[in-house]
């Protein structure tokens, strides 16, 4: 059965943000050394489609949210004169926002929703947004999720006049993403939506603006989860305690970090047939300096052992006491070799996900190759699932589209572009 979608003010469209990485540099740049970030190739997509009411509907399957708001009942926010956007909460008013894991999402949409929709006479609109990236693992899904919701929501705002693509978009695009990210986290330091917005590589420095790496180099990179859970409050309040009792040590060890970040910036431009091996060397250099401030983990050092035993080097990234480590894959590494490492990674518990690093940052788009994104979302699924017709009208016939995207196995939606 075909599904009549009638007429409305705009078609749906797709936006898409990666993921980031921490390179180098992680806990020294508390210390306003410098920090090394990628983008990683696994991102959030936001599917925005039109209603026929006044409603908006957000939709976010990753976590068990699905809130739908009267907009009239959103509050109209001025960003000047709250004194942080996470003062936002106190403006809630009669929206209702869920308890639980998904208040801080909710609560972000409410923000940007008040400070660029609520003032404009605004159709209804249902935002879904499903990640491929793994949530609270130190790889950036917060930032991805602001980059998308805030460019969605100036796209339907008619701030963004390149669909995202100019410099002016992308800077209005990361300064919202960014009162997003401090709607969640109080005081971020902006590496993360910066890496969601602009992609790429970027060097960044405490209070300085961040620095994009003129690199052509993607780097193959396996990403190996530990699952042990780690609090990045302790490990950072564990660095400061070593550096009161051996400041001129700890401060050592901080300045040679910023010494491998400062390498690796100069690597990164570079083109010699060297790079690798040496960018191999400063990976290796920079675990052994974070695993003398202590924020090592057995569990981290044997993915070193595994990945070593293969001629790959490992480092920890963010925080540390677990989360996550990063592998650089050889460009000579044949595939076999690849996946003989992720089966030993995989039979120790650890879930591992290949990826590149240092690709394109936030993606506006209108269609998937030659198809109209509901017409892609709809092909994706089985015929008699998808077709479905909405029984939300409201959803302007678009229910369907939503609800198919909503459950789109993850193969599927990393399909979608870039
Ligand atoms: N797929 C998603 N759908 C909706 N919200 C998401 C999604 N992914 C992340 N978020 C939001 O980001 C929060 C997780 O942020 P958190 O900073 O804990 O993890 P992270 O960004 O993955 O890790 P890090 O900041 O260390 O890189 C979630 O609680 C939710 O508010
Ligand atoms: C450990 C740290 O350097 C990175 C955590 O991902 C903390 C920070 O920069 O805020």
């Amino acid at each position: 059965m075909v599904v009549a979608i009638p007429q409305t003010e705009f078609k749906p469209f797709l936006v898409s943000a990666p993921g980031k990485l921490i390179l180098f540099g992680e806990h020294a740049v508390v210390y306003g050394k410098t920090a090394i970030a990628g983008s990683v190739s696994m991102r959030a997509y936001a599917l925005v489609t039109p209603r026929s009411d006044s409603k908006v509907r957000l939709v976010l399957p990753d976590i068990s949210v699905d809130v739908q708001f009267d907009t009239s009942k959103l509050p109209q926010l001025n960003p000047s004169e709250l004194s942080h956007p996470c003062e936002v909460e106190n403006h809630v008013g009669c929206a209702s926002v869920p308890e639980g894991p998904g208040r801080m999402a909710v609560l972000t949409f409410v923000y940007l929703f008040g400070c660029l929709l609520a003032q404009k006479p605004t159709k209804g609109f249902t935002v879904c947004v499903r990640s491929l990236l793994p949530v609270g693992a130190g790889l950036g899904s917060s930032a991805s999720f602001n980059v998308v919701l805030a460019a969605a929501l100036l796209q339907l705002s008619g701030q963004l006049y390149k669909d995202g693509k100019s410099t002016a978009d992308r800077q209005l695009i990361n300064e919202w993403a960014f009162a997003g990210e401090q709607v969640a986290h109080g005081t971020p330091s902006g590496i993360d939506n910066s890496v969601a917005t602009y992609g790429g590589f970027l060097a960044y420095t405490r209070g300085q603006k961040p620095q994009n790496l003129n690199s052509s180099n993607a780097l193959r990179v396996l990403i190996t989860n530990t699952n042990v859970p780690k609090s990045t409050k302790a490990l950072l309040a564990g660095v400061r305690s070593l550096r009161d009792k051996h400041p001129q040590v700890i401060d050592g060890v901080l300045d040679t970090i910023h010494s491998v970040a400062i390498s690796a910036i100069s690597l990164f431009e570079s083109q010699g047939e060297d790079v690798e091996e040496k960018l191999q060397d400063i990976i290796r250099l920079n675990h052994g300096m974070l695993s003398t401030l202590g924020v090592s983990h057995l569990s981290l050092e044997r993915i070193r052992e595994i990945t070593a035993a293969h001629h790959m080097a490992s480092k920890l990234t963010g925080a540390g006491g677990g989360g996550c480590a990063l592998t650089l894959v050889p460009s000579n590494a044949s595939d076999e070799t690849v996946e003989d490492v992720k089966r030993m990674l995989a039979h120790e518990g650890f879930q591992c996900y290949q990826t590149t690093v240092g690709g394109a940052g936030v993606a506006i788009s209108h269609c998937v190759g030659a198809q109209p994104i509901e017409e892609w979302v709809r092909s994706m699924l089985d015929r008699q699932l998808s077709l479905a017709p909405s029984t939300k009208s409201e959803d302007a016939g678009y229910g369907g589209v939503v609800s198919a995207f909503s459950i789109l196995p993850d193969t599927a939606i990393a399909k979608l572009a870039p």
